[in-house]
Order: structure tokens, then sequence, then C-alpha cells
């Protein structure tokens, strides 16, 4: 199998997983995942689309700019140049947005602080904080519906091969070495968001 049939059976994989958690409401959400380094280009999900859906028309292959590399009616999603900031700075080699409720009130709790932290989690592991006292922080970043200011914004949070950011109000953005990385850091960061709410919610 080619390198863009393995890809896109991988993303395939990893969206029905999600879909089936129910994380795609109303067409939220996007995923990619890189298919090549040189030249750089990576599948991403077509934009608009019912992604609870499965069909031939659900990724693209984009360029470095995140433009279509092949000729294609499909549109890339509106937030490939997320995607693209994560593929352009780091080698990462699969990124996942998803809009739940959880990550969303997160968002808007801790929005003002610009960050959620956690410490004496488990599922902290998941993000390689194996250290007694480590913190996983994630950073929160506000909405713009203008996408490349969006993008530009979340560029200075993407400084390594693995993370997670928080748009407020929108959604979260993961990025891994590979797709199951990638889903492990979604899960894990989803886990934590709604550990979090449920325990403010017992303490008040
Ligand atoms: C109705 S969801 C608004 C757009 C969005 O935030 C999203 O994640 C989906 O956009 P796409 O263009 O990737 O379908
Ligand atoms: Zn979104």
């Amino acid at each position: 199998m080619s390198a863009y049939d393995t890809r896109w059976q991988e993303l395939a994989e990893v969206k029905r997983a999600l879909a089936a958690r129910d994380w795609f409401m109303g067409t939220s959400g996007n995923l990619a995942i890189k298919v090549s380094d040189e030249p750089l280009e990576f599948l991403v999900t077509a934009s608009g689309k019912d992604k609870y859906k499965e069909t031939n028309e659900d990724f693209l292959l984009v360029d470095a700019h995140g433009q279509p590399a092949q000729a294609s009616a499909l549109k890339p999603s509106a937030e490939t140049l997320l995607h693209q900031a994560i593929y352009s700075k780091t080698s990462a080699g699969c990124s996942l947005h998803v809009h739940t409720v959880a990550n969303n009130v997160i968002s808007e709790l801790y929005g003002d602080e610009g960050v959620i932290q956690f410490q004496g989690q488990e599922l902290i592991k998941a993000f390689g904080l194996w250290e007694q006292d480590a913190t996983l922080s994630i950073p929160i970043i506000p909405n713009h519906a203008d996408i490349p200011k969006l993008a530009d914004e979340f560029r200075n949070f993407v400084n390594a091969d693995k993370g997670a950011v928080l748009i407020r109000n929108h959604g979260i953005t993961v990025w891994g070495t590979d797709a199951f990385e990638a889903k492990k850091l979604l899960e894990a960061s989803e886990f934590l968001f709604q550990y979090q709410l449920a325990l403010r919610q017992l303490q008040s």
C-alpha cells in the first residue's frame, strides 16, 4: 500500500473512533495526517462535511501551504492553517481538532488565565509527564473568526512534536508523532477536562 493509502486508512480509523464518541457535533472538528515530508503534504478533512459519515471524499491532500495538492472539487478544512502550523514547525505526524462541551466550558472557565494546569493526575503521563510533581499546562488562546490570525496566535504554542492547545469557546487541537499518539492525547485531555468540571461541580 502507498503511504497515501496507509495514512488515509489510519485517519479514517481515528475519525471512526472519534465519531463513536460523538465528538463531531454540527459538522465541527477536523483531522489531519502527514503523508510526506519532502514535499510536505498532508491529508486533511474536507470542510463542512458531516464527519459522522464515512465516504471516499472525507479527506483531501494539501501542500505545505494548506492548498489542495491535487485537482479536487473538495475544499480543505477551514482550519487547515492550524494543522499546517503544526507540520511546518514540528515533526508531528497527526493533528486532531474537536469541539466538546467539556473542552469549551474549561476554555471559558480558565480563558482569562490563558492556561489550565493539571498536577497529581495519572493521565498527564499520556503527555510523557512521569515525574511525581509534574504539571501539564494546556494553553488557552482567544478564538478569532479570521483563521490566518487564529493560526498566527496558535503557532506561538506549537513548539514540540506533541502538544495541545485550547481555543476559547471553540475546541481543542492536539498533535503527536502519529495517529495513535494524537488520539491518546485527545482522549487524555478530554478525561482531564471532564474530571475538572465534575470536581468543581461537587465542590460548589
Ligand atoms: C460548524 S463548526 C465551525 C467550523 C469549525 O470550527 C470546525 O471545526 C469545522 O470546520 P471545517 O471547515 O473543518 O469543517
Ligand atoms: Zn473548529
